[in-house]
């Protein structure tokens, strides 16, 4: 089968990596780090993105990784305490790692869109996992602007399963599987079948900062959605969407930040295990997501998500509104 190692590989990272984002968050109620666009970053964000560097850099030595964090700030002097911490959690999993490793490790995540490259958010959703909400690990390798494997785990995600923690894994051509966070028994999953039942639901980020709610409740609306939207945080929204939980997810540019160009790793994982499912993913225009202009989608304006189904109704809803 196509894409098998990498596959694989990358869920065993992915999973290693929710395995200790769990830990920090059980075991020490992790502080926020204020970086320098003002977004929180904790620990467990950069020993999530060390321990999936040092898979993809012993796996795939030639593949640049295009992560979320860098590591400058953690390199200073009054941070050594947080890296050490940092190499304690990332050691308990890759047994002796040291400071200087964890370093190196999490800048393996600096690389630059290529032809062929991987991208990682090591924890979508800061705020939700700060909240103690959503937030997914999220995995996803990209050949030629197409993404072609993408893993989200998403260790608080509940939906229908008996206990929280799901993985979502998809390849191209070959489906989305859901499983638990074992990994056994994944299950092919398909997005939902109907665009006019009275029970359809839409996803949209908790942070009103992250999107513009009222556009999106009225867009829901106009595509035939009468129930209330379910705020989640992070890609386990596409999770909602690709195992027919929610048959749309909105995200309209915020009239805050109205020329805010969304970050590829918040996007690419979640975009490919949708489609696999059954379903479709565009801007608002319409347009498919580019992944091959660098680390921002720049060509792009807000994503809309859906069952495939509502898709058009959704984009001739949307350019109605800017008429
Ligand atoms: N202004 C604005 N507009 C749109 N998106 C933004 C904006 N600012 C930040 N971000 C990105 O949102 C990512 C978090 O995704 P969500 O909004 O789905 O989750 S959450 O509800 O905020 O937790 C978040 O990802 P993480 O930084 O990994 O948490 C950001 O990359
Ligand atoms: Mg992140």
């Amino acid at each position: 089968m196509a894409y098998e190692t990498e596959k694989q590989i990358a869920i065993k990272a992915a999973l290693a990596a929710g395995q200790l984002c769990e830990r920090v968050r059980h075991e020490i109620s992790p502080e926020a780090i204020e970086k320098k666009d003002r977004s929180p970053v904790t620990i467990a964000d950069f020993g999530s993105q060390a321990l999936i560097c040092r898979e993809l850099a012993t796996e795939f030595p030639n593949d640049p990784v295009v992560g979320e964090e860098d590591a400058a700030e953690l390199k200073q002097p009054e941070m050594a305490e947080r890296l050490s911490q940092v190499a304690d959690y990332v050691g308990a999993i890759a047994p002796n790692t040291t400071p200087d490793q964890v370093v190196s490790w999490i800048d393996h995540g600096n690389g630059s869109v290529g032809p062929r490259y991987w991208t990682l958010d090591p924890i979508d959703g800061t705020k939700g996992f700060l909240r103690k909400d959503q937030y997914a690990v999220a995995l996803a390798l990209v050949e030629d602007g197409e993404v072609k494997v993408g893993v989200l785990v998403c260790p608080a995600l509940q939906l229908s399963a008996a206990q929280p923690g799901l993985m979502f894994v998809a390849v191209r051509g070959e489906g989305t599987t859901m499983s638990g966070l074992d990994g056994q028994n994944p299950q092919t999953i398909k997005v939902v079948s109907s665009e006019n039942d009275p029970n359809l639901r839409f996803v949209e980020s908790v942070e009103s900062g992250h999107g513009n709610q009222a556009q999106q409740a009225e867009i829901a609306k106009a595509a035939g959605i009468t129930q209330d939207s379910l705020r989640m945080d992070s890609q386990a929204k596409y999770g909602a969407v690709a195992s027919g939980e929610a048959a749309l997810y909105l995200r309209l540019p915020s009239p805050k930040t109205p020329d805010y160009r969304e970050k590829i790793w918040d996007h690419a994982a979640g975009t490919i295990v949708v489609e696999e499912a059954g379903g479709r993913v565009t801007d608002m225009h319409g347009k498919p997501l580019d992944f091959s202009q660098g680390a921002k989608l720049v060509d792009n304006q807000g994503v809309v998500v859906s069952n495939g189904l509502l898709h058009d109704k959704v984009i001739a809803a949307l350019q109605q509104q800017t008429s």
